[in-house]
């Protein structure tokens, strides 16, 4: 322990402490997700107060995560009562609330459970943290954010630059799965992954990676990954047998993609980061999962996707009609209110 101790204090000589200046909120805290990554943003030098939310078991979460030895204050809050406290002053909002799959499910047979869910929690941020960054991770994404554009759009407080559907777990998995392929270190591996977060409207750009394919892997192998990645939420549900879909690679990309929001909120940035947001990137989609800069004020710039090869445009013109299904699916929802 002495050593591990010597350790921390060098390296914190290395890389003083950040001045700790934000408040993220953390609704779902108590679930698959929720739970590490609670544990993981209580390890951001960003991170000043750390408000855990859930409708269960939050008191338990907090007070076991609340005992890391990292700066993070870390209060917990349950139930709708305590959701204004929850979000109050809240920089960033993070949203893994709602149900997971089971197999033989598409992330749309969620749609019923957790379109109100999310409706209710932006309804509750349009009232207590309207200048929040919003990240959505509750399923199926490709509604999800757009049920809660339309709710802070109606509340008069939306701002695009500030909503992100969370698709960061789809690079990460290409960056896995392409470093097995090519035998590099993951964390050397880039991919672009754009469009949306379910089945085909996951559209890996490959031709973009870096390091490049080799020449060796054929037109078939391409294809192949292509699958993996855009099927690879299904690969981890039928793995799992019943018992939820993926909660720790989940929680790690959530944890990235906090950091890029944090980083950038700090004002280090420009920050390079893709999400599901709303914009003009691709004509007649009115959200895309796009590259972004990311600056103080939230998106910056929607980068432009770059060039396909053929196998990846003809997956961008077979997406496009499910992608808008998802999207106006979701707006109906909000526009139809509330079941009476
Ligand atoms: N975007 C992605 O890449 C991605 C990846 C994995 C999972 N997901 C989605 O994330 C969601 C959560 O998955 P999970 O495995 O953590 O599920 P889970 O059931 O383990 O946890 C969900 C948590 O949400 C809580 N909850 C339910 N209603 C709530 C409400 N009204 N307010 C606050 N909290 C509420 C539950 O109490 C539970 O603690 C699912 O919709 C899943 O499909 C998305
Ligand atoms: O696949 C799911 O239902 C969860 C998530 O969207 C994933 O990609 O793992």
């Amino acid at each position: 322990m002495a050593a591990l101790n010597r350790i921390q204090k060098i390296a914190s000589h290395l890389d003083p402490p950040k001045p700790f200046k934000f408040k993220v909120a953390l609704l779902g805290a108590a679930g698959g997700i929720g739970q590490p990554l609670s544990m993981l943003l209580k390890m951001s030098p960003y991170i000043s107060e750390l408000s855990l939310y859930d409708v269960a078991n939050t008191p338990g979460v907090a007070a076991d995560v609340s005992h890391m030895s990292t700066a993070a204050r870390v209060k917990g809050y349950l139930g709708p009562d305590q959701l204004p406290a929850a979000l109050a002053g809240s920089n960033l909002v993070i949203i893994p609330a709602g149900v997971p799959r089971k197999p033989g499910m598409t992330r749309d047979d969620l749609f019923n459970i957790n379109a109100g869910i999310v409706r209710t929690l932006a309804e509750a941020i349009a009232a207590h943290c309207p200048n929040a960054w919003v990240a959505i991770i509750s399923n199926p994404v490709n509604s999800t954010v757009p049920i809660a554009a339309e709710v802070l759009q109606r509340a008069g407080v939306l701002n695009p630059a500030r909503l992100f559907g969370v698709t960061t777990l789809d690079v990460v998995r290409a960056e896995a799965f392409l470093g097995e392929i090519v035998g590099a270190d993951p964390r050397d591996v880039s991919v672009p992954v754009v469009g949306g977060h379910a089945g085909i409207t996951i559209l890996p750009l490959l031709s973009q990676a870096r390091p490049p394919l080799p020449a060796s892997v054929t037109a078939e192998q391409r294809k192949a990954l292509m699958t993996r990645i855009q099927d690879a939420g299904t690969e981890v549900v039928q793995a799992k047998a019943g018992a939820g879909s993926a909660t720790l690679s989940m929680a790690y990309a959530a944890a990235r993609f906090a950091d890029s929001c944090l980083r950038a909120m700090s004002g280090e940035g420009p920050v390079t980061e893709y999400a599901y947001v709303r914009s003009s990137a691709v004509q007649g989609l009115p959200y895309f999962s796009s590259p972004l800069r990311l600056g103080r004020s939230g998106v910056e710039e929607v980068l432009p996707l770059g060039p396909m090869d053929a196998l990846e445009s003809e997956n961008f013109e077979a997406m496009k009609a499910e992608l808008l299904g998802s999207i106006k699916k979701g707006e109906e929802f909000v526009a139809r209110g509330p079941a009476k």
